[in-house]
């Protein structure tokens, strides 16, 4: 990675939400500048969450720096992997905050990807009916998308993050320097939702993203702080005007519905969840084509950078005899399905979503297609 003075920093995107307003830092070696934690609680206890990947890696630091702010410094590393995203990997943080003594001033803070992000919100959530957290990504999709915007839980074998709780965290900061140890496949990961924005909500940023693509993926670092930039300042901008999904905040399901049906229908993990959102977009757009919304040329655009981010665009089959069956059993659990029928995110021409049912015939046919390599 470039060095880091060639970052501006740092970046900062607020999200508005009244009370519950926040600020997301973006910059190079963010996590180990005490000026990032200003204004933060100095309560008693700590607790930071991670897990055994990312802990080797950071976690040293950053106990030490927190030393200096709280009393105590706890600490609880999780199992690696989405797999782990569940009750008993849950527990744990919930035994290791009571087992330091942990006080409803506890500050929790997530240091890791999505899932130690979504756990450790959740945790916060619960605990004591309520503590503070504060978001420390360290992956590109946790940075672009999952630290933001407050949705928290875990997932259940028939469906993805079907248990969990909308819980605001104090502060994001994305840390750019971390992601010089991130695996090529997780990097590439994380393009999928930085993909996402550009369909559902400005086309500008796509273009732009057509272009610096190699770039991304090579980690230069002020191709990386545009795009995580940009990403929060869209995702912000969602989340502040419809913070509990009743109607906006959908479009951010943007490929969604089928990329949550390929990670449980494939087992938690097979699939990384951008890989399956990558893949879903390609779906979606194709839905959108079918019921008349965009052209082929689009469909055909989103497919061609979902497949240069390095993502998977032939979708898998989850059951050889009634494959599409499979999917849209899978797809009735959705969180924006009602009395049973499905409702997708779909493209209402370039940079516009729209949230609508399509008859299943349609959506078994896309189902079809997409499972077949081109
Ligand atoms: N809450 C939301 O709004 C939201 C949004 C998008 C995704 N999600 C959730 O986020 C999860 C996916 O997050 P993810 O893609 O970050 O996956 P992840 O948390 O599993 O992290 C990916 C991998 O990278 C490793 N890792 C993390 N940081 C690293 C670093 N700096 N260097 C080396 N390795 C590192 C992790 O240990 C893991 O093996 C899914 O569960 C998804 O449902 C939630
Ligand atoms: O923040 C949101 O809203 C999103 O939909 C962002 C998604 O990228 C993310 O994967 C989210 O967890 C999916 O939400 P869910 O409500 O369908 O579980
Ligand atoms: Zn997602």
């Amino acid at each position: 990675m470039p060095s880091t003075d060639v970052v501006p920093t740092p970046l900062q995107v607020p999200i508005d939400l009244g009370d519950r307003s926040y600020d997301i830092l973006i910059g190079a070696g963010l996590l180990d500048d005490p000026a990032s934690y200003e204004g933060l609680p100095t309560s008693g206890h700590a607790l930071i969450v991670t897990n055994e990947t990312v802990a080797p890696l950071y976690l040293a630091s950053l106990e030490q720096g927190l030393k200096r702010r709280h009393r105590q410094v706890h600490t609880v590393v999780l199992p690696d992997g989405e797999a782990h995203k569940n009750w008993v990997t849950l527990q744990r943080i919930f035994d290791g905050l009571l087992a330091a003594g942990c006080d409803r001033k506890t500050v929790l803070y997530a240091l890791g990807g999505g899932v130690v992000g979504d756990m450790t919100g959740f945790a916060a959530a619960c605990f004591m009916r309520g503590v503070s957290f504060v978001q420390l990504p360290t992956t590109l999709l946790s940075q672009v998308d999952s630290s933001v915007g407050g949705k928290t839980g875990i997932n259940h074998p028939l469906g993805k993050n079907m248990v969990g709780a909308f819980h605001q965290p104090l502060r994001v900061l994305c840390d750019l320097s971390v992601l010089r140890t991130l695996p090529a496949r997780e990097l590439s990961a994380g393009l999928a939702e930085v993909i996402k924005y550009g369909p559902i909500a400005d086309m500008a940023f796509f273009e732009w993203i057509e272009t610096r693509i190699d770039a991304l993926r090579a980690l230069d670092l002020q191709a990386l702080a545009h795009a995580v930039q940009r990403s929060c300042e869209i995702k912000a901008a969602v989340v502040s005007s419809d913070e509990r999904e009743s109607g906006l905040r959908a479009i951010l399901n943007f490929g969604h519905t089928f990329g949550h049906a390929i990670e449980a229908g494939m087992g938690y993990g097979a699939w990384l969840h951008g890989e399956a959102v990558g893949c879903g977009m390609v779906m979606a757009a194709r839905l959108s084509q079918a019921v008349g919304l965009v052209d082929a040329a689009f469909v055909d655009r989103v497919k061609r950078l979902v497949e240069r981010a390095g993502l998977p665009v032939v979708a898998p089959v989850l059951d050889p005899g009634r494959n599409a069956e499979r999917y849209l059993d899978l797809m009735r659990v959705d969180k924006k399905a009602e009395a049973g029928e499905i409702r997708f995110v779909l493209i209402d021409g370039p940079g516009r979503a729209v949230l609508r049912p399509v008859p299943d015939a349609v959506v078994a046919d896309v189902i079809a297609r997409s499972c077949q390599p081109a």
